[in-house]
């Protein structure tokens, strides 16, 4: 496969050489803008964000598969505005920390299942990553993948991964192609949205009158965020309580699905096996600074500044949404002598801003050492931090920042005590063999 089709956001960065930081084109009338450079994101998806935050339109998502309740995907307006307003109220820094037992608890499990079978690396982190944010978000312990709350939600995100592809489905290129009925013949895409919005339905209420269920008869014994959402809701009957039940149910959905701190910790891994000069370091601190007898904790975290430099320069590395999620324009614009009409794709490449030679020198060599002042050993607040790209821009950052980054540093640092990564033995999987270090007793 060329690499443009898998890869896009290297091809933008290639043309950024040619043609600057700032690409224009237009597919079929639709026009797009690539910005391959912080300056430029900050210009356009920062300081211009009252009319660059809306979403593209996507009928075969939005409308026929009815993800248009989900934060990510909902017009920049009021409803998108409450949502996010309560999302931030569960998300904020401060908020999280009291998820901090859970994700500290399941990162265990998550080294027993690693211990037990290296071979299903994967499927551990898809699980470890889905077992915390259920687990914050519906109090539901998940220990295994064929959990059917868990299983519905991968379905239905691969649903919107496939329909989510640009030009995978007609109906996105020919909007009025949406009310065409299902029985008409080269309509199968009806037939496909239909499965896949039950698959979303049931994700989102399934989880949700579970813990009603559990509320009612007394048996919802860890507290969570729909619990305490439906503490908080007006009394039956109440005129607001439908729209309110309604914010809450929907507000979990893309917590309690799949997230981006797979694909993270996925690449984490690969960097172990390819850079173990980095991981031997890592784990030097960490023999001085956790010593042998128990595993890392969150108030480790600042003394553990070479571990947290390595989790940058992983992000940094090789990062996982590189070109994150498209905003778009809800009015025209002129900036720096270009008209930008209203309805532009607008993309940031954080592919282009991580590996920009100015803020990163060799951007190619993996290198923590480069977040570091080599004066103390300690974070040099100069360096550019990854974030400013890896979490999207504007009004629309990924407002599970705080906790994603929460999830990958204690996975890493308990990771990275307790096990050796070493290159795979055979091409079919990442690490065929995890040798266990000094703890194999504190897990
Ligand atoms: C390493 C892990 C993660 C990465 C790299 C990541 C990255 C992103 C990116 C690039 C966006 C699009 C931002 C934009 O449009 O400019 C986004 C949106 C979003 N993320 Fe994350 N994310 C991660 C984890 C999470 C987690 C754990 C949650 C939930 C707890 C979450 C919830 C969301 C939501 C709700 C949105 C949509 C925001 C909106 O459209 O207003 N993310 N994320």
């Amino acid at each position: 496969m060329p690499m443009g089709e898998r890869e896009p956001w290297l091809v933008y960065d290639q043309w950024s050489k040619t043609y600057g930081d700032l690409l224009y084109f237009e597919v079929l009338g639709q026009p797009f803008l690539i910005l391959c450079s912080l300056h430029r994101t900050n210009d356009i998806l920062q300081k211009r964000s009252t009319i660059y935050s809306d979403r593209p339109q996507m009928p075969m998502v939005v409308d026929l598969m009815g993800w248009d309740f989900v934060l990510g995907f909902r017009n920049y307006g009021a409803w998108w505005k409450k949502q996010r307003k309560l999302f931030h109220e569960y998300f904020n820094p401060s908020a999280v920390t009291q998820y901090r037992a859970i994700q500290l608890d399941e990162t265990h499990d998550f080294l027993r299942r690693l211990s037990e079978n290296p071979d299903d690396l994967f499927k551990h982190i898809r699980l470890h990553v889905a077992a915390i944010i259920q687990r914050i978000s519906y109090g539901a312990k998940v220990d295994s993948l064929d959990h059917p709350f868990v299983r519905n939600a991968e379905a239905a995100l691969a649903g919107v991964s496939e329909a989510g592809i640009p030009g995978r489905f007609l109906v996105d290129l020919m909007p009025i192609l949406k009310y065409v009925p299902e029985w008409f013949p080269g309509a199968s895409f009806q037939k496909k949205a239909r499965v896949w919005r039950e698959l979303n339905e049931k994700m989102v209420n399934w989880p949700f009158e579970a813990v009603k269920e559990r509320m009612s008869n007394g048996t919802q014994l860890a507290p969570s965020i729909a619990s305490t959402l439906i503490d908080k809701l007006p009394e039956k009957g109440h005129p607001d309580r439908e729209e309110e039940e309604n914010h809450a149910n929907k507000l979990l959905v893309r917590s309690g699905a799949s997230d981006s701190s797979n694909s993270t910790l996925q690449s984490f891994f690969l960097s172990m096996v390819l850079h173990p000069n980095a991981m031997k370091k890592a784990q030097a601190e960490l023999d001085r600074v956790v010593g042998p007898s128990r595993l890392p904790d969150f108030s480790d975290r600042p003394s553990l500044p070479y571990v947290s430099a390595l989790i940058k320069e992983v992000t940094r590395w090789n990062a996982g949404v590189s070109l994150g999620m498209a905003h778009c324009s809800s009015e025209d614009d002129e900036y720096d002598g270009y008209f930008i009409p209203k309805g532009t794709v607008v993309m940031g490449n954080a592919w282009s801003i991580l590996h920009d030679p100015e803020a990163y020198p060799n951007p190619d060599e993996f290198l923590p050492e480069r977040f570091l002042d080599l004066k103390d050993g300690q974070l040099n607040p100069d360096v550019q931090d990854p974030s400013c790209a890896i979490f999207g821009y504007g009004r629309r950052i990924c407002p599970g920042q705080h906790l994603a980054q929460d999830t990958i540093f204690i996975t890493v640092a308990s990771t990275l005590a307790l096990f050796n990564i070493l290159p795979p033995l055979d091409e079919t999987v990442l690490i065929k063999e995890t040798d266990i270090r000094s703890l194999s007793s504190a897990a």
